[in-house]
């Protein structure tokens, strides 16, 4: 996936899920809605449904999760289906390559069984048409023949519930997206939550770690829980060498400094994006696929991974003609904006 070490490097805070993450994301993964922090009002409403599903005996309705990589998607689904107490069937739009495919996995379902499928927007349109009578009436419509003696058998299936994941929803199409009772998008999280999260890790990991030292990952880890329990793995190592293996405020900035993440969490490609816009572009607007060309990164990777913090920190804005670099993102590299003597930084007071 990464070209090289360097490259892996200056991606540690992006929050894409990468091989490292597997074993580390595994032992820190809340089991319990309790243990899940932060999300409140998606919790609150999730356990709602649970409880309604549960004491009417009856699957719950389909469920459509969105939002930004790493911020607990697939964590939810694994905590519903343990809340609801029944079995959950892992797979992705992209796994699912035939209808036969899909097929096979709805009709291997026991009532009630949740079946999450991760990147839903990336599902083919021949698989996506069975999934509506399957979501719909709990049925297979399947050809038997060809030609003038085709004809369609109807199979029942278990009642189940499909849990949907994505970071793109505006890419699902309609009669996919309709065919979902609940729609919850997930935000990203506070400094508070993310600290909340980091002294759980650590607990969990038994590492010791000062609530200063905690606050100073959690507010440099872009919001995303993803992000917080890596810097944690990273930051122990330098808590390791350099101190006493505890996690104090100084270690916490020294290695994140390192590690070139920013105060506020930035990293090396947030810096090129915004100073590209500034110094190529005077501020934007600059469309997308010229920004991505520019800074050398898919498009996609910008918009998913790099903006939504970037548009939360209230750095840059999207506009119908492009993107631009906010007064705050000027001021944030100590540069000027145009018209100005000193750097905005100075001016903004
Ligand atoms: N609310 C939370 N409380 C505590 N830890 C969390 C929470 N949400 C996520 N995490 C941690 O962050 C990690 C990443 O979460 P998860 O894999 O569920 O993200 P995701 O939204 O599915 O990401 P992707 O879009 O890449 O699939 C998990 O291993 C978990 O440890
Ligand atoms: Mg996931």
């Amino acid at each position: 996936m990464f070209d090289n070490e360097m490259d892996f490097e200056n991606r540690i805070a992006a929050p894409e899920y990468t091989p490292a993450d597997g074993e580390i994301e595994l032992s820190l993964r809340p089991r319990t809605l309790g243990e899940y922090i932060g999300q409140e009002k998606v919790k609150e409403n999730m356990r709602v449904f649970i409880q309604a599903a549960k004491g009417r005996g009856e699957p719950l309705d389909h469920v459509l999760l969105y939002g930004p990589p790493g911020l607990g998607k697939t964590t939810l689904s694994g905590i519903i289906a343990n809340e609801m107490n029944v079995n959950i069937r892992v797979t992705s739009g992209p796994a699912i390559e035939k209808p036969g495919d899909l097929a096979a996995l709805l009709t291997n379902l026991a009532p009630n069984d949740i079946l999450f499928i991760d990147e839903i927007h990336r599902l083919s349109r021949a698989v996506e048409e069975v999934l509506y009578p399957a979501m719909e009436d709990y049925a297979l419509d399947i050809i038997i023949g060809k030609g003038p003696s085709a004809r369609s058998i109807r199979i029942d299936l278990p009642h189940f519930t499909l849990i949907g994941a994505t970071t793109r929803a505006g890419q699902l199409t309609s009669p996919l997206r309709d065919r979902f009772g609940v729609i919850q998008r997930l935000e990203l999280y506070t400094a508070d939550e993310l600290c909340t999260i980091v002294r759980r890790s650590a607990g969990i990991l038994g590492v010791e770690c000062d609530p200063e030292g905690a606050f100073e990952l959690a507010r440099r880890s872009r919001g995303t829980p993803r992000v917080a329990n890596r810097l944690l793995k990273r930051v122990r190592d330098f808590a390791q060498v350099m101190g006493d293996g505890r996690i104090t405020k100084e270690i916490a900035a020294i290695a994140l400094d390192r590690l070139e993440i920013d105060h506020l969490g930035l990293e090396t490609t947030d810096r090129r994006m915004l100073e590209t816009i500034i110094r190529n572009y005077a501020g934007g607007p600059v469309g997308l696929d010229t920004l991505a060309a520019a800074v050398g990164e898919e498009a996609i990777t910008l918009e998913d991974v790099y903006e939504p913090y970037l548009m939360q920190l209230g750095f840059l804005a999207r506009t119908p003609r492009g993107r631009c670099a906010t007064a705050l993102a000027y001021g944030h590299l100590g540069l000027k904006m145009p018209g100005e003597d000193a750097p905005g930084q100075l001016t903004l007071g």
